[in-house]
């Protein structure tokens, strides 16, 4: 089924309803690029470059069943990150079941700039107001440049009559080659809270960030602009955020992932998760305001990487 409405937003472009595989949608780039956005969760599940490549990891464990996200893609974590707080780990919106928003207010000119976009809505159900008594509504617009180049725009609005707080992340597995040939620049000399440590914090001694053990961190107060190099692809994933001032780092290593049912033993090795976040502190809405938080993500060879770290997101 095509969605017309969003098929006439950039000529080209393909966004399409698929389904089959369950409820997704899929936005492709008239250069072969896609991405793939279920309604599970608001989740990303692939994105593809000009070449079919998958970009992003997905555990070959991964269940696709809720109530449960899914191992691996972008889930949405919120109202929060973690199990700091009152609700399931990560909050329930990457256990819900989102709408495709054919209303969503636009957003500023400049962000619709070549792209093709799916917006997504969610509002709590009653059981969710049991549980954390906030009344929102959550638009999410996942967007396909014609580079290939994912964007993710949410917008959380207080429809409440008080004010609330909340914590988040874009969950974001991206996938590696090998672990150990992996390197984070943009993180070097920041603090981070230590989620192996009770959180505690710790300061990043200057080197760029490699891998050869479990990692579990929250950079705090980080740039808006990250790499993720990895060598033995030549691939660097160029991370862009906006409204988000902290990066989650993970990465379970082997031993915690033998304790995870829905992730292979060796599969660490594959993935890294690097997430813009709100963390170290809550973001408040009054009643009636509106927060953003964007994620911009290009995947380049590392040769040309030097041009994407200049400018921020579009
Ligand atoms: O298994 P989950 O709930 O998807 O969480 C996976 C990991 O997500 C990371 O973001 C957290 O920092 C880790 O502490 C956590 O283990």
């Amino acid at each position: 089924m095509s969605m017309g409405h969003y098929s006439e937003q950039r000529p080209g472009f393909e966004v399409t309803k698929d389904w089959n595989g369950g409820d997704q949608v899929v936005i492709r780039s008239p250069r072969g690029a896609s991405v793939l956005v279920s309604l599970h969760g608001g989740q990303v599940v692939s994105w593809r470059n000009e070449r079919g490549e998958e970009l992003l990891f997905t555990s070959s464990k991964a269940i696709f069943k809720p109530p449960k996200a899914m191992r691996g893609g972008i889930p949405i974590c919120f109202p929060q990150f973690g199990n700091c707080g009152t609700l399931e780990q990560h909050g329930f919106a990457r256990n819900r079941i989102w709408t495709v928003d054919d209303e969503a207010p636009p957003l500023n000119h400049n962000d619709n700039n070549g792209k093709a976009s799916v917006d997504l809505l969610l509002k709590p159900s009653e059981d969710d107001l049991k549980c954390w008594p906030h009344c929102f509504e959550f638009r999410l617009r996942v967007s396909l440049s014609m580079d290939g180049d994912l964007s993710l725009v949410s917008r959380v609005r207080n429809v409440n009559g008080k004010p609330f707080s909340f914590s988040f992340a874009y969950h974001t597995y991206l996938s590696v080659s090998d672990i150990s040939e992996v390197r984070i620049e943009g993180l070097e000399t920041l603090d981070y809270l230590d989620n192996l440590s009770q959180r505690e914090r710790f300061t990043e001694q200057g080197d760029a960030i490699t891998f050869e053990s479990e990692v579990d961190r929250v950079y705090v107060g980080s740039p808006s602009v990250i790499a993720v190099l990895d060598h033995e692809k030549k691939r660097t994933f160029i991370v862009r955020k906006e409204g988000l001032p902290d990066v989650v780092v993970w990465n379970p290593w082997d031993k915690k992932s033998k304790t995870m049912a829905d992730f292979g033993d060796e599969e660490y090795k594959q993935m890294l998760c690097v997430d813009a976040a709100a963390v170290e502190r809550a973001i408040t809405l009054k009643p009636g305001e509106e927060w953003t938080g964007k994620l911009e993500l290009s995947a380049v060879a590392s040769t040309n990487c030097s041009d994407h770290l200049d400018y921020p997101c579009s």
